[in-house]
């Protein structure tokens, strides 16, 4: 029998005995047998070496070998039986304790097949739970998915609008860095304009320098054109008593000349007579040659004709005589001759020496002359580069420029004895320019850009402002106004005096002056269109001078209503600084004649009326608005001007002018009006942040000529009698502040056509 392995280990081989014969004494227990025979490993090679044994022993039997192999065989045998007992016992004990743990495993088992159905169970619940999550992972899978192509088309969309975004930060940076260049070349700009403004400071004070050094060339221009004034004169007379002189010599050369001829003639027809004689001479000799041949000849030939010889002989004799006769005329017109040439030779000499002296006089005439105009054109130029550089100063400062125009005094205020309220000093610097009033005793002196005396001409006083009008032409915004107070000569200024051409105001010539530019300048290419408007602000009310639509009088005689009655006309500035007032009447014009018309019409229908300081005042502020619009058709050029010419109501005291009723409600209208333009100016002048330009009508309607970039120019009349010191002083001050005041620079309009063409531009 072989073992079975039980635990790993061979499971001992038990031995097979045949009826006790077969074991031999020899069979020795196992070997490894110990003596407690607690655990003996009995395996089936001891077995088969006890066989082994046996079979060799087999010869050698002996009994008591047998015997005592048999009892060491038979303790073998009692041992290994006690060690199969043991072992059986601890087969037993170890099958009990297998049992044990068999039933211990089962228990196990059945506890791990319950643990494993509570497992399975689980597991199925898991399961259940996984296949729910699988289904709710799927469709939040398919969500996913979903969600997955809709992210990877926004994705698509993101890249697309990241690339956009990229691109877009391209440009943006490509724009940051333009902007950054422009920035760059901004801030040179701003630095070059610093310098230029810097520059042009400078410059400012060069020509300030340049103008008093004109001022000083003019004042030697000025010597030196009096002294060649003084030379003129003195040239002139000698020129005069040079011309008598002249016309003496040029009389006796004359008759030098006439006997000249008179001899050259006589000269001549003796010369002829002469040659004649000498023919005939010649001829007498050739005769007397041919006939003294014949002579020689007939003496040969015959004797007989010696009757005849000497009638020839006579004849000879004569012509001989006649010959030596005619010699002696000869010689008596050759001597006569001689003498006729010297005294020819004289008087051609005479009559040289009188050119030249009188070449020489008309030289130095010309030559005084020549100085004199180059004299005059220096003076001439000298004043126009003054005004010009005096304009660009007062450009480049961009203030308000103002005239200061006195009038003379009227019939009825000559009779004051008190002394002179306005004179004028006459120092280099403020001549022409400065101006001084007293006041109870007191002297105040004012400078302006030109002072005009009472004996200045219109035309004088339009000579100053053609230039700012022709601006207008050019696409400058112009405005000029009149202000002073009531009586001051305003209207006179800007109108001039009805019926009296040689007086017309600066209205009328600045009109002819630009029609005549607009003719002018056809051959150039430029064609101009004009518009016209008129308006007054009256009682704080514009009314519109041009409106057909006219109701009758207000009652006062001269007085009429305009415009539509009751009609509200409102004041708008556009962005382009242009003002304009809604449903104004603009009147296409195409002459001076056609806007005379108009003026007169405006006239009639100001409002205007009688006062204790002037017999026809103006009770309102008159605006006439000239819009010009020119286009070049070959160069394309486009221009856009204005000119506004403006008389403002005169400003007047309550206790002066002694208005009642309506008369005084205008005269408070006019003050009001007056002097919100007042406090514009002085917070111009002041620089304020806010100037009160919508306190007035008036001052609402010149915010553009005030604040913006016109040429203005405000002429400040002054009324030159005793009486109205106090308001001229006052008027005074007010226009040197006006002076002051900086509006910035003018600007040219030169781009973009007067769409709108029914509103009026200011
Ligand atoms: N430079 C001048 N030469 C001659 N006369 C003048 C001059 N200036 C004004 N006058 C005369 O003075 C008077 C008043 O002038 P004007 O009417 O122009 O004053 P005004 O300032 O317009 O007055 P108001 O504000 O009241 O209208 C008129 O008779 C006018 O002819």
């Amino acid at each position: 029998m072989v073992g079975t392995p039980i635990n790993g280990r061979t499971r001992p081989a038990y031995g097979v005995v045949n009826g006790g014969h077969d074991l031999g004494p020899s069979s020795a227990p196992p070997s490894n047998a110990g003596s407690d025979y607690g655990v003996i490993e009995f395996t089936r090679e001891d077995v088969e070496a006890l066989l082994n044994e046996k079979a060799k022993r087999k010869d050698r039997f002996n009994y008591k070998e047998r015997c005592e192999n048999m009892m060491d065989y038979i303790k073998r045998l009692k041992v290994c039986i006690r060690w199969f007992q043991d072992l059986e016992i601890s087969y037993s004990l170890e099958q009990e304790k297998l049992k044990s743990s068999l039933e211990l495993a089962q228990q196990r088992c059945m506890e791990i097949e319950l643990l494993l159905k509570i497992k399975e169970d689980e597991l199925n619940s898991i399961i259940v739970e996984m296949r729910r999550n699988c289904t709710s992972l799927q469709e939040k899978l398919v969500k996913e998915e979903s969600e997955k192509t809709a992210a990877a088309e926004s994705l698509v969309k993101e890249r697309e609008a990241r690339l956009n975004f990229e691109r877009s930060q391209n440009t943006l940076e490509e724009d940051l860095g333009r902007a950054q260049r422009d920035l760059q070349s901004a801030n040179q700009k701003i630095s070059s304009l610093n310098d230029m403004y810097k520059r042009l400071q400078d410059y400012i004070t060069s020509l300030q320098q340049y103008n008093g050094k004109l001022h000083s060339e003019l004042s030697t221009v000025e010597t030196e054109l009096k002294r060649v004034e003084k030379e003129k004169s003195a040239v002139v007379e000698n020129l005069t008593m040079l011309k008598g002189q002249l016309t003496l010599s040029m009389s006796s050369q004359e008759e030098a000349t006439k006997q000249k001829d008179a001899l050259a003639s006589e000269v001549g027809s003796l010369r002829v007579e002469l040659q004649q004689v000498r023919d005939e001479r010649d001829r007498q000799l050739s005769q007397v040659q041919t006939l003294t041949t014949e002579l020689e000849k007939s003496k040969d030939s015959t004797e007989k004709s010696c009757s005849e010889l000497n009638n020839l002989t006579i004849r000879t004799n004569e012509l001989e005589a006649k010959c030596a006769l005619q010699d002696e005329r000869i010689k008596v017109l050759q001597e006569k001759l001689t003498t006729a040439e010297e005294k020819l030779q004289v008087s051609d000499i005479s009559a040289n020496e009188t050119r030249t002296e009188f070449e020489g006089q008309q030289k130095l005439v010309h030559e005084l002359q020549r100085r004199l105009e180059d004299a005059e054109y220096k003076v001439i130029v000298g004043e126009k580069l003054r005004k010009e550089l005096h304009n660009t100063i007062l450009e480049l400062k961009g203030n308000i420029r103002v005239f200061c125009r006195v009038r003379p005094l009227l019939p009825d205020e000559a009779c004051s004895t008190e002394g002179k309220v306005i004179s004028y000093p006459t120092s280099m610097e403020a001549s022409g320019r400065g101006i001084e009033l007293t006041q109870s005793g007191q002297k105040h002196s004012f400078t302006f850009d030109k002072v005009f005396a009472p004996d200045a001409l219109q035309e004088e006083v339009f000579i100053e402002i053609s230039q700012l009008v022709q601006s207008a032409l050019d696409g400058y915004k112009v405005c000029i106004f009149a202000y002073g107070q009531t009586g001051s000569g305003k209207t006179y200024t800007m109108m001039g005096r009805p019926g009296h051409p040689e007086e017309k105001g600066l209205i009328p010539r600045s009109l002819e002056q630009i029609f005549q530019a607009k003719q002018s300048q056809k051959p150039q290419g430029w064609k101009y269109e004009m518009q016209v408007s008129m308006l007054e602000i009256y009682n704080e009310t514009i009314r519109d001078l041009l409106s057909t639509n006219k109701s009758s009088s207000d009652g006062t005689p001269t007085r009429v209503e305009n415009g539509t009655p009751g009609k509200q006309y409102s004041i708008k500035h556009d962005a382009n600084g242009n003002t304009h007032v809604s449903d104004l009447t603009v009147v296409d014009v195409q002459s001076v004649k056609e806007v005379a018309f108009l003026l007169s019409q405006a006239a009639n229908s100001r409002s205007v009326g009688k006062t204790q300081m002037n017999e026809q005042s103006s009770r309102s502020h008159f605006v006439f608005t000239l819009r010009i619009y020119g286009v070049n058709e070959s160069t394309d050029q486009q221009v856009q001007g204005i000119l506004n010419l403006i008389d403002l109501a005169g400003s007047e005291r309550l206790s002066r002018s002694g208005s009642t009723g309506d008369r005084l409600k205008e005269t408070q209208a006019i003050n009001k009006s007056l002097s919100s333009l007042s406090d514009v100016i002085f917070s111009l002048a002041k620089k304020e942040d806010h100037i009160p330009f919508r306190n007035s009508k008036l001052t609402y309607l010149l915010q553009p000529c005030l604040g913006g970039d016109s040429k203005t120019l405000m002429f400040v009349n002054i009324s030159p009698d005793q009486a109205s010191a106090g308001e001229s002083l006052c008027s005074l001050r007010f226009a040197s502040r006006v002076n002051a005041c900086e509006i910035g620079t003018p600007r040219r309009h030169t781009n973009g056509r007067p769409i709108e063409s029914r509103l009026t531009y200011f």
